[in-house]
């Protein structure tokens, strides 16, 4: 099965998005769609008067920015998605990780920085595959948005690339994954301002050298922790790629990044 992750650069671009629902829409078998919308939630947030918080590509989440993610990614950005792919004959439901107790996770403890109400998820193990399973063999699309809950009533703000990694190990016991992460850009880049310098190839050697070396950094550095998670507990394949490449993955002629543990 495939799981895509969409960033929010183009989920905030309407012909882009409109483009690659078409195409995730036509792919055949069981799939997965993992939203984010940060870039949508801190516009969102301006118009309120809630000026967003970030810390190494994380958002700090207090109250009044938990009800507007809860707003944002599980109501405005999530409904309109399904209503798009249903328009499109794919026949999504759009979840966030407290329906169907898909995905528990726990408040961050406060360390060094408190990042308010974001949820950690301890693992694969703590989310309920049984009901995805289920969700699936029925022929529906489950569609994402990057929430999850402390299972005592409130809902947390996680990484939308930590849902989509957590979602693919978990599935990766009954399936075999293809985790796709599309986002705006051609790859990852070996220059952040040439759109041509894509690295095709990276395994863990190469990515500690390019993060010491800053060629990886904001929310790329996120993106490929859990990229990499995802391969070392059981996924088949993870690609990082523009999010026009996504009809041409299976043809092996698209621009974009491959990753390996070794
Ligand atoms: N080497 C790199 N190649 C491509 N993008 C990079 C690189 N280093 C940092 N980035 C940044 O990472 C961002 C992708 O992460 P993020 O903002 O979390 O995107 P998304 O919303 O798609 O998850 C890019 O928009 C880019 O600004
Ligand atoms: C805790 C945390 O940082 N959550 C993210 C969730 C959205 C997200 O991941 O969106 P993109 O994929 O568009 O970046 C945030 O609020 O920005």
């Amino acid at each position: 099965m495939i799981i895509v992750k969409i960033g929010g650069n183009i989920l905030d671009n309407p012909a882009r998005l409109q483009a690659f629902l078409i195409d995730f829409a036509q792919l055949a078998g069981p799939k997965l769609l993992v939203h984010g919308g940060g870039k949508i939630a801190s516009a969102t947030g301006q118009r309120l008067g809630i000026t967003p918080k970030m810390v190494e590509g994380r958002r700090i989440t207090d109250a009044e920015t938990l009800e507007l993610v809860t707003m944002v990614y599980g109501g405005l950005v999530n409904k309109q998605v399904v209503a798009k792919l249903q328009a499109l004959g794919c026949n999504a439901i759009g979840l966030t990780g407290a329906d169907a107790n898909i995905i528990p996770a726990r408040k961050r403890p406060v360390k060094t920085i408190d990042y308010g109400f974001a949820g950690d998820v301890d693992g694969p193990e703590s989310i309920n595959a049984k009901a995805l399973e289920a969700l699936l063999e029925a022929g529906l699309t489950p569609v994402f948005a990057p929430l999850t809950h402390d299972t005592q009533g409130s809902m947390l703000n996680t990484n939308a690339d930590t849902i989509a990694s957590v979602l693919a190990t978990a599935l990766a016991t009954a399936f075999t994954v293809q985790l796709v992460y599309c986002f705006e850009k051609k790859g990852v880049l070996q220059n952040a301002g040439d759109d041509n310098a894509v690295i095709p190839h990276i395994n863990q050697d190469k990515y500690k050298a390019l993060k010491e070396e800053g060629v990886v950094n904001a929310g790329m550095v996120p993106k490929l922790d859990n990229a990499f998670a995802a391969l070392q507990q059981g996924v088949a394949q993870v690609l990082i790629c523009e999010a026009e490449s996504l009809p041409r993955i299976h043809t092996g002629h698209y621009s974009g990044t491959t990753l390996s543990l070794n």
